[in-house]
């Protein structure tokens, strides 16, 4: 008998000390880092060091690279326990890490979900995030929850315009390994909100008390 889990929290793009510590304050699974320069949430690798420094054990550190070049993984690695690859790395590319890695896969039109997840098998998980062309990631928009198959070989982790107002309902529609948020717990871009982080970690914790019945 496989036992229901609840649904991980991953909350992504923190920029600032103060952030790190009310993520973890509010119970964060995982804290994402985006060492691409061209966000507006971009850390360089001190400001990496220094954050994750912050982050106590069993809070999961991710790092979010779009086609990077390796030497900066191989430099970020040392402060990170996962990687996440958001930009168009093969499965070859991102096995070369030599880490634990996530894939990013970009909702575009007739993405076939099952052999992604064949083509990425070292993934640890698949990370669904909407399509918007010529923007890799942080859209702060919502795609279709219905086409995510309800049985996919490897885990989920929902991502795209989720909110403490809209992340029950997704979870009750897809009932992901985990969420990820950016925009919908920021006041500004790349600055988080402690409330709108309590918030959403509320609304997950209910969302799952109904999904498990608790
Ligand atoms: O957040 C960014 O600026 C970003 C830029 C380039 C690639 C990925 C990026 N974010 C990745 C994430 O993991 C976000 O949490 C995910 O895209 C969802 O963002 P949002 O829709 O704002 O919640």
């Amino acid at each position: 008998m496989s036992i229901p889990l609840r649904t991980r929290i991953k909350f992504c793009g923190l920029t600032r000390p103060e952030d790190v510590d009310a993520a973890v304050a509010a119970g964060a699974d995982a804290l994402g880092f985006v060492l691409w320069p061209g966000s507006k949430r971009a850390i360089d690798e001190q400001r990496l060091a220094k954050l994750c420094a912050r982050v106590p054990a069993f809070v999961t550190r991710v790092g979010l690279f779009v086609d990077p070049d390796p030497t900066l993984v191989s430099r970020c690695a040392e402060h990170l326990d996962l990687l996440q690859f958001h930009g168009g790395e093969s499965p070859a590319t991102c096995m070369a890490a030599g880490r634990p890695w996530i894939k990013a896969l970009r909702m575009r039109d007739g993405l076939d979900l099952h052999a992604a997840a064949e083509a990425y098998g070292g993934a640890q998980a698949l990370l669904l995030d909407a399509y918007r062309p010529g923007v890799p990631g942080g859209t702060g928009e919502t795609f279709d929850w219905s086409r995510i198959p309800a049985s996919l070989a490897k885990p989920v982790i929902l991502a795209g315009g989720l909110t403490p107002d809209n992340v029950a309902e997704a979870i009750a529609a897809v009932a992901p390994f985990a969420v990820d948020v950016s925009g919908g717990i920021e006041a500004a871009p790349g600055v988080k909100d402690a409330a709108r982080m309590a918030a959403f970690l509320q609304a997950v914790r209910r969302a799952d008390d109904e999904r498990l019945g608790a």
